[in-house]
């Protein structure tokens, strides 16, 4: 039975599939609600108000997945995550189109006066003239991050006759162009935008990035929007432009602390009108997120792809298809390399031929070192935290792709380098007879890696072979498959063999007693 904790009221509709899986437990509450028994969760589900952090992770030594039912994952400790090993996926698409309806209502109903003119005329009171507003048509809207909300209301804001400018550095002038809008730098912005909104991520770059200094530099009447993250436009730095009355208005559906304080000095403003960050509160967005989160966790804990992580390089269900294969091979690859090579290494090189060349081998490359790692350590190691533990450990890899195929219609080839000696294994998946080793430290050998592996390095004599074959017997142990590689006759050659079963501890000291047998070494569990 896996064990799933889902968090902060997701959307109990969308979370059929895993609800409905006899395999799998889900609890629905809070991490204090289930506190004395964290220790037994595989997965978490959370939206914004779980704070996943170091100390909730260390609470949770079982946790293999975080699934974040929205889009910012600032409320997961990444890197402790990713250190762990523990997986963060989001529902990066679900909520767009409602964060993008609710910017525009924002925009309409500040440059409108909209919740003012509600709350005068409520409390007995017809205002008309006060509340004179800006009309949207022929104004120029500042958009601070094109990405899938930016971009969502850049549409909307086109039909509504206004111009949009764009800062956002990975915006191409083709796609600016495709979506009618201007790519600006920043500065040009704050010079030309009547309201300005941002749709960033909340990071080192862009906290702040409307501070008391580049706001001085906006347009006198100018209207700041936040439904992105709180932080990205500094609180503080706008209440002198408020009370000069430079800035026109302010919407924000985030604050830097969630919820804000009772007597949050921006509250105290007729000009700022917030809500409480509401952008993804709807139900079509909820069902959405939810449902993707679901199959995201149900997937993941039935060892099927997954698609939105964060921590991982991302590929598509197609291109999972083409590379689950040599996921498997390298895998194996990895494994045998570590269980070879029992010395320290330092460098780690894959490299790539063929049709291989064609797809996106990140992730072989991470999940060969992971399987290598895992060998030698006892921590959890996995393709999201390989990366950091080679660093760690001082171990460099790299891969590249090459046209050296050697005959075979795709190649992977791996060196692995200690201060003294190297280790080098080359293999292929051939579809008829599945995963081949097709090289080992130079010699040519064609084996399937699979079971119980024995490798022996040995002198090119006549009776060497028999003399191995004796001494198992005499052990009582039954030799499943045997392959035998040279370089030149008589001289050094390699064997090796398979068993159906774990061989005894002790067999590579006895098997090394044998005459030119050079060395030895047990390859388990591959
Ligand atoms: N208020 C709410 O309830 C919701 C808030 N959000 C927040 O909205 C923000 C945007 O979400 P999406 O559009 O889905 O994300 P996205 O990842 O599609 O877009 C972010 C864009 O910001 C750009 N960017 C990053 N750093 C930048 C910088 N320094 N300057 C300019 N551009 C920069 C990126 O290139 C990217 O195009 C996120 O912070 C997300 O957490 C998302 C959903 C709901
Ligand atoms: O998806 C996001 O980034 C959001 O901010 C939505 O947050 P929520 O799930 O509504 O707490």
């Amino acid at each position: 039975m896996a064990y799933v904790l889902v968090t902060d009221g997701i959307k109990e509709d969308g979370l059929q599939p895993l609800l409905n899986e006899s395999t799998i437990q889900c609890d629905i509450g809070s991490l204090n609600e289930f506190s004395d028994r964290l220790d037994q969760y595989e997965a978490l589900l959370v939206r914004s108000a779980t704070k996943v952090t170091a100390e909730v992770l260390n609470q949770m030594p079982n946790l293999k997945i975080v699934a974040r039912a929205g889009v910012g994952v600032d409320n997961i400790d990444l890197d402790a995550a990713t250190k762990r090993g523990v997986i963060v996926v989001n529902a990066p698409d679900g909520n767009t189109i409602s964060t993008t309806e609710h910017t525009f209502a924002m925009m309409a109903s500040l440059v409108r006066n909209i919740p003012q003119g509600t709350s005068s005329l409520k409390s007995g009171k017809w205002m008309r003239k006060d509340y004179v507003g800006t009309e949207l048509y022929g104004k120029t809207l500042g958009i601070v991050g094109m990405g899938r909300i930016g971009t969502e209301l850049s549409r909307r804001a086109r039909a509504f006759g206004m111009n949009v400018a764009v800062f956002d550095p990975f915006l191409t002038n083709d796609r600016a162009q495709k979506l009618d809008v201007e790519s600006v730098e920043f500065d040009h912005l704050l010079d030309v935008a009547d309201i300005i909104t941002v749709h960033t991520p909340l990071t080192d770059k862009t906290r702040g990035l409307l501070n008391e200094e580049t706001i001085a530099r906006t347009k006198k009447g100018v209207f700041l929007i936040n439904c992105a993250r709180g932080g990205i436009i500094d609180e503080k730095a706008l209440i002198p432009y408020l009370e000069s009355g430079h800035i026109g208005g302010v919407a924000l559906d985030v604050f830097e602390s969630e919820p804000p304080e009772h007597n949050h000095p921006l509250l105290g403003y007729d000009q700022v009108i917030v809500t409480p960050h509401l952008g993804a509160s709807t139900k079509e967005a909820q069902l959405n997120v939810a449902a993707q989160v679901a199959d995201e966790v149900l997937y993941f804990l039935q060892d099927k792809p997954i698609r939105n992580a964060i921590n991982l390089p991302g590929f598509s269900k197609e291109e999972y298809e083409k590379i689950k294969p040599y996921y498997e091979l390298t895998r194996k690859m990895g494994s045998i390399l570590s269980q070879c090579m029992k010395s320290a290494v330092n460098l780690v090189e894959v490299s790539y031929a063929g049709k291989l060349t064609e797809l996106d081998t990140a992730i072989l490359t991470r999940n060969l070192m992971a399987s290598f790692l895992k060998s030698r350590l006892d921590t959890t190691v996995n393709e999201v935290n390989a990366p950091s533990i080679a660093r760690e450990r001082g171990i460099t890899y790299g891969e590249k792709h090459s046209s050296e195929t050697h005959g075979y219609s795709n190649l992977i080839s791996v060196t692995v380098q200690g201060d003294k000696e190297a280790f080098s294994l080359q293999g292929t998946y051939i579809k008829e007879y599945g995963d081949r080793i097709t090289q080992l430290n130079g010699f040519d050998i064609d084996f399937h890696p699979q079971g119980h592996l024995l490798y022996i390095q040995h002198n090119d004599r006549p009776g060497v072979i028999g003399n191995v074959g004796k001494v198992l017997g005499e052990h009582e142990i039954n030799i499943a498959t045997m392959q035998v590689g040279r370089k030149t006759a008589g001289g050094e050659a390699i064997m090796m063999l398979s068993f159906d079963s774990e061989l005894p501890k002790n067999i590579e000291e006895t098997l090394e007693s044998v005459q030119d047998i050079v060395k030895v070494e047990q390859i388990g569990g591959v």
